[in-house]
């Protein structure tokens, strides 16, 4: 199967808006022989466990478990990976969709056990958050909510908490076809764990208010307005209490936002993506720690073809 990077929060919106892009990791799974082999090429190949560890079999493990099942003992994975780990692009979102995708293609029935819906919540649950997961799933541009619980639905509300499943929704458009993506990748790595320990446990309200205005205005800027992107990607909840730990990242988007670029942080970071209607030369943009280029929006999500001989891949 293949999976796409992804972007989050696109600045203003925390933990829900995601972006799919088209730099793609592809994974093969398949029944055979009597023990796991996980065999891994591209990047990362050096720092990931070759063992049930490893996040794609954790994630089949996963799927396996939801149906009353378990994994098979016998078992080939085979990871070729592009998208850069820790740096903000999704990489954890896109193994964790790859192995919940792989191991209910390898279930008998396992479209009629385990739902897209139930694909989604499962995988926020594992990453700790939707909003990579959603696009890396479904593409385009996504917006990750809570979903009330079904026994709760009925009189439920916009403002309804998860339910106690912990079950998400997501809504998808396609970007406007004006909007190109800049993605400056960096070199250097990030946790996002890490980096989620930098934000307060509370916001001042007016900062509250600025990300909802502006998460507002860049639902509609993306999709119908761009001329509104620079304004719509201001962000008070996330950036400025992790730009002390990456300074280069956040020195990036001040000059690009400067120049009239609507660059955010990408993720947790410390990649960086700016949203544009110009015509922008990547090259005019090189900086020493980051590789820049344009990516387009990755539109399918992830995409799985079987065999037919018992090998399942995406990609
Ligand atoms: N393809 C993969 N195979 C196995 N493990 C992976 C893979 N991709 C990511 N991981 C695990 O996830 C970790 C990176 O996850 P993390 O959430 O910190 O960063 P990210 O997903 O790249 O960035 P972000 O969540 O900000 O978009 C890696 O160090 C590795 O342990
Ligand atoms: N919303 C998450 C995205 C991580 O990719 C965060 O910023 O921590």
């Amino acid at each position: 199967m293949r999976v796409p990077a992804t972007s989050a929060n696109l600045g203003p919106g925390f933990d829900s808006f995601g972006l799919a892009l088209e730099i793609f990791d592809r994974v093969r799974a398949r029944r055979a022989g009597a023990t796991l082999l996980v065999d891994v090429v591209g990047v990362g190949a050096d720092e990931v466990p070759r063992d049930a560890s490893h996040l794609v079999v954790t994630a089949m493990a996963r799927a396996f478990a939801a149906a009353g099942e378990e994994l098979p003992a016998g078992l080939q994975v085979r990871c070729e990976n592009r998208i850069p780990h820790g740096g903000g692009l999704g990489s954890s979102a896109a193994a964790i969709v790859a192995g919940l995708l792989l191991g209910r293609a390898l279930l008998a029935g396992g479209p009629d056990l385990l739902s897209d819906a139930a694909v989604l919540t499962l995988a926020s649950g594992m990453e700790g958050h939707p909003d990579n997961v959603a696009p890396a799933l479904v593409g385009g541009f996504t917006v990750s909510f809570p979903q009330p619980a079904p026994s709760t639905s009925s009189g439920g509300s916009a403002t309804s908490q998860a339910g106690p499943d912990g079950a998400v929704g997501v809504i998808r458009r396609d970007v406007h076809p004006d909007v190109r993506i800049l993605v400056f990748t960096a070199d250097q790595a990030s946790s996002t764990h890490a980096t989620r320990g930098l934000l307060p446990a509370s916001v001042p309200h007016a900062d509250a208010a600025a990300n909802a205005a502006a998460a507002g205005l860049l639902a509609l800027a993306l999709t119908v307005e761009p001329r509104y992107l620079l304004r719509a990607t201001v962000d008070r909840l996330h950036q400025p209490y992790r730009a002390p730990a990456m300074p280069a990242t956040a020195a990036l988007v001040a000059d690009l936002r400067a120049a009239g670029l609507a660059a955010v942080v990408s993720g947790a970071g410390p990649s960086v993506i700016a949203l544009t209607t110009q015509d922008v030369d990547p090259a005019r943009w090189e900086r020493p720690g980051f590789t820049v280029q344009q990516v387009p929006v990755c539109r399918s999500g992830a995409e799985t073809t079987g065999a037919g001989d018992g090998t399942t891949s995406a990609g």
